[in-house]
């Protein structure tokens, strides 16, 4: 799977949010950084098909091996897409009216997982990121860090193939981010996870996962990892 992004313009009442983006996606974490407002939640909606540039090309692509024609790289649909991209949007509210319980057991029939499992599923995810104890109250009576282990849990539920998150970690306790990280971890081995933060400090530089620095709309730096505290100078400051 890859998703490639090609000299992407994307503009909201006469201003550019994103300028010449180009730049693509591979199994792994790639984090997001930059200022505030520099362009991440925009550019995040953009991969989660949730908007669409106005100029160049986003493609999200798989390899199709064809006894004709040989090895090929294939487009996928937009309803392709859709189908593995788990998407937590920056500010999650869900179906508020709706409980916990009720919510969570209606994204995991959506999101394809067998009726035979549902329950169990439920359970094990509420269960693992404490919310057991609140699986009756409505979504919108939840405090900020339950609501964000809501939204985490309806992106990742299927183990999507592509997760796209908006500050995932914003709220969580450390048990919870580091519960949450795993999971990430061992999605990334055969999946692309894109995450965006403002939490410099979550991010291990001795691992793997590739950087993408956005400033005012532009790519400042996409690279590896150990780059971070070179390149994030400036937001630190
Ligand atoms: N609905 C909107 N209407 C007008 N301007 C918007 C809208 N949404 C975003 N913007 C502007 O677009 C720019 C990029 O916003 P975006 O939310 O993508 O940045 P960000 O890097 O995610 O910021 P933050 O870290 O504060 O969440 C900002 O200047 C913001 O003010």
């Amino acid at each position: 799977m890859r998703i490639t992004i090609d000299t992407v313009e994307y503009s909201l009442k006469g201003t550019k949010l994103l300028k010449q983006i180009s730049c693509s996606f591979t199994n792994g974490i790639t984090y997001v950084v930059g200022k505030n407002g520099a362009g991440k939640s925009t550019l995040l909606k953009l991969l989660a098909t949730a908007i669409q540039s106005q100029q160049g090309e986003v493609n999200f692509t798989t390899l199709v091996r064809d006894e004709n024609i040989g090895t090929y790289r294939r487009k996928l649909t937009i309803e392709e897409i859709r189908k593995i991209i788990g998407f937590l949007p920056q500010h999650f509210t869900g179906h508020s009216n709706m409980t916990v319980e009720k919510y969570v057991t209606y994204i995991a029939f959506h999101k394809g997982i067998p009726a035979n499992l549902v329950k169990q599923t439920v359970a094990q995810w509420l269960q693992e990121s404490h919310l057991m104890q609140v699986r009756r109250k409505k979504l919108r009576n939840l405090s900020g860090g339950q609501l964000q282990k809501v939204g985490l849990i309806q992106a990742l539920i299927n183990h999507p193939r592509i997760c796209i998150l908006d500050e995932p970690f914003e709220g969580l306790d450390i048990g919870e981010r580091i519960y949450f990280h795993r999971i990430l971890q061992r999605l990334s081995y055969h999946g692309i996870i894109i995450i965006s933060t403002h939490l410099l400090d979550e991010i291990q530089q001795t691992s793997e996962d590739n950087l993408l620095y956005l400033n005012e709309g532009k790519i400042a730096y996409y690279g590896g990892i150990e780059a971070l505290d070179t390149v994030t100078q400036g937001l630190q400051e």
